[in-house]
């Protein structure tokens, strides 16, 4: 089957093969990490302390409970919005609009669950539930992917992917063949990229944070950087939800098994490994470290706010006295990219700050796990394969101006080493 472009676009992530491979790698890693978590010797590498059966996986109740999540989750993404905001423009010419009330679900979230909390809902016994919990997110993303894809052979050649139409039934699949599939105005991408997963995250360290304080009598310092830190990183996403907009996800990749995992049941149950790591083994912690880790996890905010909030205002407007003093080249599609500032720096100013803030959610863990920088290894694979991908679309996109671009800002993402 051609792609929409009539010729097939490259294959990524290894090709059917990969994909393949990421499909069942993904979620044996994510139990892996699960298991290891709560194990005394808490080894990233060994095999996990035993394997466990159908009975411990599978649970009517924490399906229920994903369910009614998502029904919630849904239901606050329904309410009237502040703003509705306009994506980038389609094949077609059209834009599809997007309501920004992120921040303001994740407010009613907290004050239901504070609700809930005071009238004796018991939220520290989730961590018990975290194994059948993820066990029925990852169904739901498979099942939810399957519906995707039966709705995509339905829909217009004009709304596929540029990725993900390859012909191929598994590469598809995984990737994705509608870019922004639909109900009425329900985004389905849209709304998991962001809300049912990463609201969830908070949750879910919330829930191991106030089992930590009926275990120990209070939480410990190091639960609470790490809540805080996560927390911070959240709210952001949340407050400047209409960034994502401009992310690959939403412009150029499908919405398959890769994304609906990754948004269901990745992040909220391997981005909170440090707190479940935290609950079975308890780090000491003093004032000056603390103070330490929290000056580094600043940096990295500093860095990763400053340089997404310049790329924005200047995309918004070029002429915004934040920004205008800038230099810039010009492209032939008419945009210009920044080359000082924040993006003259490295190619990649934001995920520099986002692996500095991944390193301080880690220390609090103490330096004698490795299990607690599960996220940063993977993050930094994740961000080395995304920088690539990106370079490939912005050379795509901007042809000689972005070799030009490259000479002048010879770095990808650390200075003078990467
Ligand atoms: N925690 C997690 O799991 C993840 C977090 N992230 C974070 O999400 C955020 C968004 O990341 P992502 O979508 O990957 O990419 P970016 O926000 O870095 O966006 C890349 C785009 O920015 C534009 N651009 C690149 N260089 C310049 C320049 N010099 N001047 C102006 N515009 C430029 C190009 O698009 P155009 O020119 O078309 O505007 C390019 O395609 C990042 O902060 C990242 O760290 C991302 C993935 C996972
Ligand atoms: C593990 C799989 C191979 C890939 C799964 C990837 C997803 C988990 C991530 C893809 C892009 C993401 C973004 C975010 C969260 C993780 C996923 C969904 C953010 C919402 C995190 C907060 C940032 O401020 C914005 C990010 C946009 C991209």
């Amino acid at each position: 089957m051609a792609s929409p472009q009539g010729s097939r676009a490259p294959l990524e992530f290894g090709g059917p093969l990969g994909a393949a491979a990421l499909m069942l790698l993904l979620p044996v890693t994510m139990f892996h990490l699960l298991l290891v978590a709560r194990s005394g010797p808490a080894r990233l590498l060994g095999p996990p302390p035993y394997l466990p059966g159908l009975e411990e996986l599978w649970s009517p109740w924490a399906l229920l409970l994903c369910l009614t999540w998502l029904g919630l989750q849904a239901a606050l993404y329904l309410l009237p919005a502040r703003k509705v905001a306009e994506g980038q423009e389609l094949k077609d010419k059209s834009r599809l609009r997007y309501p920004i009330n992120g921040f303001q679900a994740l407010m009613l979230t907290a004050l239901l669950v504070g609700l809930g909390v005071s009238a004796g809902l018991p939220l520290s016994a989730l961590p018990e539930m975290l194994l059948p919990l993820a066990f029925a997110a990852t169904l739901t993303a498979f099942i939810f992917s399957l519906l995707l894809y039966l709705k995509a052979l339905v829909a217009p050649a004009s709304a596929r992917a540029p990725g993900g139409n390859s012909g191929n039934l598994i590469y598809d699949f995984f990737l994705g063949r509608e870019l922004n599939p639909r109900i009425c105005s329900f985004d389905f991408k849209y709304f998991c990229e962001l809300r049912p997963g990463l609201i969830g995250w908070v949750l879910i360290n919330l829930a191991l944070l106030m089992q930590e304080a009926e275990l120990r009598g209070s939480p410990s310092l190091a639960m609470w950087l790490v809540n805080g830190f996560q927390l911070l990183y959240v709210g952001d996403a949340l407050w400047y939800e209409e960034a994502v907009l401009t992310t690959m996800d939403i412009i150029h990749d499908g919405f398959g098994f890769m994304l609906a995992f990754g948004d269901l049941a990745w992040v909220p149950f391997t981005y909170s490994l440090q707190a479940q790591f935290l609950l079975y083994h308890p780090q000491p912690l003093g004032w000056p470290l603390a103070s330490f880790i929290c000056l580094i996890n600043a940096v990295g905010y500093y860095i990763f706010r400053g340089a997404n909030s310049q790329k924005n205002t200047f995309r918004k407007n070029p002429s915004d006295p934040r920004v205008a003093d800038l230099e810039t080249i010009s492209t032939a599609t008419g945009r210009r990219l920044l080359v000082s500032g924040w993006w003259g720096m490295v190619r990649h100013p934001n995920y520099l700050g986002d692996l500095i803030m991944a390193l301080a959610w880690s220390l609090p863990c103490g330096v004698f796990h490795l299990l607690p920088y599960f996220y940063l290894l993977y993050f930094t694979a994740l961000l080395v394969h995304r920088e690539d991908r990106d370079e490939r679309q912005c050379l795509q996109k901007y042809g000689l101006a972005w070799h030009e671009y490259c000479r002048r800002v010879p770095y990808r993402i650390v200075p003078y080493v990467y």
